[in-house]
């Protein structure tokens, strides 16, 4: 464990200085005592304090009740239904016997962590026309504590503090402009008296920043943009300044991209905040700056001052992005002696499928070795710390498949660290895509209201000859990789078979939990990746599990329930268990007795199409077209659904014959599925639908071709 006295103090002098000047609330919060708090979190192993357990977001339980000598005996203590059905993302918090957590729509459920009984739950009421500007579905990684309030960060870009206690509002601020296509998934991170939170949106067209908030009066101290602004404007800074010159063209008309949707970190003894700067807006190099420059500060680390927004140092990871590749993965810290030094690093496995070791207060890259196949680059120079690309990776005029593709070789899905074995758990896969220029040449310039990749994906950039598709969707696998990052090699592998595995956590006791894509969430020994206890879940899980302790009980919890990205735009290509959202928190102790509801086995069958396809080919393609362009993000590539969002080829006739009123006029805008009339015309609505058709008679015939056999 590491300790901070000098840094404490200039904490508990900072804190002071800060609340003289700041304004005077009702609020009860005490900020020296509660930055105390969250800088002291490793010396309460009982409670789950912040997003990564402690500052440095290792995310290892120091709790060793439940070990790998019992683990046997792990049985469900209680579980907990959410009022919504899709993805669940969020790691719950627990501080002294509550458990804070967040399902889908931004909603917050405080829990009684030992019962699971409800105590209280925060409806942000986020408008669900909302979840078109959302690339990968409405989810929320969870919230933030301090000090007797929680923060939320709201699908629709709000900040939110809330009573702790009671749930009662505190005050509620707008973070971004509603006018673009901004969200918020991502766990606010509390440091200092300060609320600090990113937001995403580069699939859209928007330019990212951070955004940091005093935590009892909800006032803006700072805003640290990570790609800069047109230059006619002026720069906000000698940060934007530097990052300008590796710019070319017009990228501001995008919004240039660079969200900050996920990871950040804090060092108490550098005073430095990390943050994870994703990709360009649009993905395509050559649309957003003439395929020239490196585009700082996309796809980098960004090391800035918590107290001011200030840039420190930044280590770019892709130069040039162009390939969906962000750097908003986990970024972990730890002390690590390598070559015999002890070096203060922070750590990343990015999209880009490498994984960094980095001087944590320099930037200065220490190694970066793959941690997954990949066909983009070679290696990454140790003297320019610049991957080596490989000869035509940027070249977009046939379809490319490259791995990572834009899920990368990690996601969001949080690591974990083991001090006891120094290993880092890396939740990996195998994840391919095919990019291609975009073929409609209106998709060349940014286009308010919907995606702005600048290249097509997946459904358009694949070839769909049979054989092609399945073989592709064989090559998506997940697995853990025990990764040593002193020597940046696996120790250990676990192979999953399929795509679509959760979050981690390592325990003292000798155990790394993960659920895997089957739906189960099971135990393993860290050390070697021996399979030692599973439970079902009834649902895939995402999120990472954690563990927490009340009255003398350790407990193991996990927010289940599938949805994020993968449901939604990669569609059948992952959906292969055909698992149901089931948002639900499931909790773990030993002796555990709790049962899950009996559930009736889904019926996944696409029944006979509603309608028949009456265009001729020129339409068809221009359906397939559209359809990708506009609602592939959620209903999937090639409309085959993920199984949250609905399957447009079991559309019943009903459907159809309101689609218009539908698809352009709004009717369901209530759900989610919003209007489109600003987009598409009669015209291009019937030619989804055509496409749609032509879809659903595919699978229906594949379907009963299939079960004469
Ligand atoms: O660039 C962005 O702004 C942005 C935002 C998000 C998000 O906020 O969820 C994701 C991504 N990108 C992304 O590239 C990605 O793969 C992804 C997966 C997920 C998810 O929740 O499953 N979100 C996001
Ligand atoms: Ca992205």
């Amino acid at each position: 464990m590491i300790a901070y006295p000098n840094i404490f103090k200039i904490v508990i002098i900072a804190s002071l200085l800060v609340a003289c000047t700041s304004k005077s609330t009702d609020s009860n919060i005490e900020k020296d005592s509660a930055s105390a708090r969250l800088l002291n979190a490793a010396s309460e192993p009982q409670n789950w304090l912040t997003h990564g357990r402690t500052y440095d977001e290792q995310r290892h339980s120091p709790l060793d009740q439940i070990n790998t000598a019992n683990v046997n005996d792990l049985g469900l203590a209680w579980s907990f239904d959410m009022t919504t059905k899709r993805g669940v993302e969020a790691t719950p918090i627990v501080v002294d016997g509550v458990m804070y957590v967040t399902g889908s729509w931004s909603i917050v459920y405080a829990l009684d962590a030992k019962s699971g009984k409800l105590l209280w739950d925060y409806d942000p009421q986020v408008d669900r026309a909302t979840a078109v500007k959302a690339c990968c579905d409405v989810v929320n990684r969870g919230v933030a504590y301090y000090g007797g309030n929680v923060y939320l960060g709201t699908i629709d870009g709000r900040l939110v503090a809330l009573d702790a206690t009671s749930g009662k509002k505190a005050w509620d601020v707008l973070t971004v402009d509603p006018t673009k296509s901004y969200t918020i998934t991502g766990a606010p991170r509390v440091i200092k008296g300060k609320v600090v939170i990113g937001n995403g949106g580069a699939e859209m067209g928007v330019r990212g920043y951070v955004s940091a908030y005093d935590a009892i009066t909800g006032e803006m101290h700072w805003r640290f943009y990570t790609v800069p602004g047109n230059p006619a404007d002026g720069f906000e800074n000698d940060a934007m300044k530097m990052a300008a010159a590796t710019w070319n063209g017009e990228w501001w008309k995008w919004g240039g991209g660079g969200t900050v949707w996920d990871s950040m970190a804090y060092d108490p003894e550098f005073d430095l905040l990390y943050i994870g700067v994703g990709n360009g807006s649009p993905w395509n190099h050559k649309l957003r700056s003439n395929g020239e420059g490196d585009n700082l500060f996309l796809a980098s680390i960004v090391a800035i001052r918590p107290d001011t927004g200030d840039y420190v140092w930044h280590y770019q990871t892709t130069p040039g992005e162009s390939w969906d590749y962000t750097a908003t993965q986990h970024i972990m810290l730890a002390d690590l002696v390598i070559e015999g030094k002890l070096r203060k690093v922070l750590m990343q496995a990015p999209k880009n499928g490498f994984f960094y070791v980095i001087d944590r207060k320099t930037g200065e890259l220490i190694s970066a070795n793959n941690y997954v196949d990949i066909n983009w680059a070679s290696h990454v120079d140790m003297k320019t710390g610049r991957p080596v690309e490989l000869p035509g990776v940027r070249d977009f005029s046939e379809p490319k498949v490259i791995t990572p593709g834009s899920g990368g070789g990690h996601n969001w899905h949080p690591m974990s660290y083991e001090p006891e074995t120094g290993l880092v758990y890396i939740p990996a896969q195998n994840f391919l895509a095919s990019y291609l220029d975009p073929q409609d040449p209106s998709d060349k310039q940014y286009k308010p209201d919907t995606s702005n990749l600048g290249v097509d994906m997946m459904g358009l950039a694949a070839p769909d000859q049979p054989g092609i598709r399945p073989a592709m969707r064989k090559m998506f696998n997940s697995f853990i990789l025990a990764w040593d990052p002193i020597t940046q090699k696996a120790v250990w592998q676990f192979d999953h078979k399929d795509v679509g595995a959760s979050g981690m956590v390592a325990t003292a006791g000798g155990l790394l939990f993960q659920a895997n894509p089957q739906g189960y969430l099971t135990a393993y020994n860290s050390r070697t990746g021996e399979k030692l206890w599973s439970h079902w879940l009834q649902t895939n899980a995402m999120a990472a599990p954690i563990s927490y302790q009340v009255d003398g009980e350790q407990y193991i919890a996990i927010a289940a329930g599938w949805g994020g990205g993968y449901a939604t735009i990669l569609g059948g290509l992952t959906a292969q268990y055909e698992l149901k959202n089931r948002s639900r928190v499931l909790v773990y102790k030993l002796g555990g007795t709790s049962k899950l509801p009996v559930i009736e086995k889904s019926n996944f069958a696409i029944p006979s199409p509603a309608g028949m396809v009456t265009a001729d080919n020129t339409v068809l393609h221009q359906g397939m077209l559209l359809y990708h362009r506009n609602c592939q993000l959620c209903h999937g590539d090639r409309a085959v659904s993920g199984g949250v969002i609905p399957d447009l080829r079991k559309s019943s006739k009903a459907v159809h014959d309101m689609w218009p009123g539908i698809v352009i006029g709004g009717a369901l805008k209530d759900g989610g599925m919003v209007g489109f009339s600003n987009i598409l015309d009669m015209k291009d609505a019937e030619a989804i639908r055509q496409y749609i058709l032509q879809e659903a008679a595919k699978a229906y015939a594949t379907q009963s071709a299939s079960e004469k056999k």
